[in-house]
């Protein structure tokens, strides 16, 4: 079983999602970043990105990483709430820990692309 049919496939992903971004935009330290963006456009990406990253249908088609988040000065600290925010959504929906650490172990090599505060890189 794929980890996107073992965490409920489509449905769960798509209320992960929706989670997620209540989480984030709810977050101060987080809220600047998405202010101005389109956050149905944004779920829609992020879903997809989601499902491919869980092993789920629909390839993710949209943007690198790095041309996406180019500009956005993301920190590393930034970087670190948005993967707890998610972890936390995916808990709440009742997602196994394990599977919640297998999925933050396939974002983690993202950080490089998307954090631009070299400094807090490593
Ligand atoms: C954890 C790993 C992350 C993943 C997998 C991810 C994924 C994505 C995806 C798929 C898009 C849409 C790309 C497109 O429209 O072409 C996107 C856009 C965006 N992401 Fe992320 N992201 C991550 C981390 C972050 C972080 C940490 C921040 C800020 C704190 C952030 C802020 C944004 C913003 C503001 C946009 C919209 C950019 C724009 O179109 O103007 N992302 N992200």
């Amino acid at each position: 079983m794929t980890l996107y049919e073992s965490i409920g496939g489509e449905p769960a992903v798509r209320a992960a999602v929706a989670e997620f971004y209540r989480r984030v935009v709810a977050d101060p330290e987080l809220a600047g970043y998405f202010a101005g963006v389109d956050l149905a456009r944004l779920k829609a990406h992020q879903r997809a990105f989601l499902a491919t990253a869980v092993g789920g249908p629909g390839a993710y088609h949209g943007r690198s990483m790095t041309d996406a988040h180019a500009g956005l000065g993301i920190t590393g600290a930034a970087f670190d709430a948005v993967v707890a925010h998610l972890a936390a959504a995916l808990t709440t929906l009742g997602v196994p820990e394990p599977e919640i650490a297998r999925i933050a172990a396939t974002l983690a090599p993202l950080r490089a692309d998307i954090v631009e505060d070299r400094m807090s890189n490593g």
